[in-house]
């Protein structure tokens, strides 16, 4: 049966990049989706500004919606501190699969808590299922449709606290406009938006950050 994306993005890692070195693993998914055959991964050019979202947040506990191959879950969990670890969500079980070897690869598993099932169902899990207090960052790159529904189940949850930091990928494309509104227009966050580009491609892209009021 013929190969997926996926597992070629995945099979160009093990065998170019350097097992346990996490940044030679994000260059050679660049190389090979700038390269070869692109792919949803956040990127460099994003990557840089979730770079620096995380470091600013410096957060003990991470979720990330929408692990996909794991780019961007290798790429926060090489910035958190001791002790830290980012839970991360993908309902699809084929990405899943690809992304826990990827992790493993970059040798950041011990940081990373791969959680496999739909947000909506996951989300009201993590108290009790996963022990979570709050959360200090989180990264929605899932399904456009879900990032407003599920930034509502993470209130009702009671999962944010004063400060917690929200960061959307795709704001402009695919886009999430209804999203956009209800963030900017909820007095309980402070709004930052991030022109940028769609990962691998000369085209218009942005990131948005929230960070939740109390
Ligand atoms: C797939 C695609 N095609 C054309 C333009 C953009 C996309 C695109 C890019 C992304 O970074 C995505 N991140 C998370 N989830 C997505 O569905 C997604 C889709
Ligand atoms: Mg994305």
């Amino acid at each position: 049966m013929n190969q997926s994306k996926e597992q070629r993005i995945l099979n160009f890692v093990l065998q170019n990049a350097v097992r346990g070195d996490p940044c030679s693993v994000l260059d050679t998914i660049d190389k090979y989706c700038s390269q070869k055959e692109w792919a949803m991964n956040v990127g460099n050019e994003k990557g840089l500004i979730l770079d620096k979202t995380v470091e600013e947040a410096n957060p003990s506990v991470a979720l990330e919606l929408g692990t996909y191959c794991g780019y961007s879950a290798v790429r926060i969990a090489r910035l958190l501190k001791a002790g830290a670890h980012l839970l991360t969500v993908e309902f699809n079980p084929e990405f899943a699969a690809i992304a826990k070897q990827m992790i493993e690869f970059a040798g950041v598993q011990d940081k990373v808590k791969l959680l496999e099932g739909p947000s909506e169902e996951i989300i009201p899990q993590l108290k009790k299922k996963y022990e979570v207090d709050t959360l200090d960052f989180v990264f929605l790159d899932h399904w456009k449709d879900r990032y407003t529904p599920d930034t509502i189940l993470l209130q009702e949850c009671n999962l944010l606290r004063k400060g917690s930091v929200l960061l959307a990928d795709n704001v402009i494309v695919p886009g999430a406009p209804e999203f956009l509104n209800y963030i900017r227009n909820n007095p309980h966050f402070q709004c930052t938006n991030y022109p940028s580009r769609l990962e691998y491609m000369k085209v218009e892209d942005a990131m948005e950050k929230a960070v939740f009021l109390g």
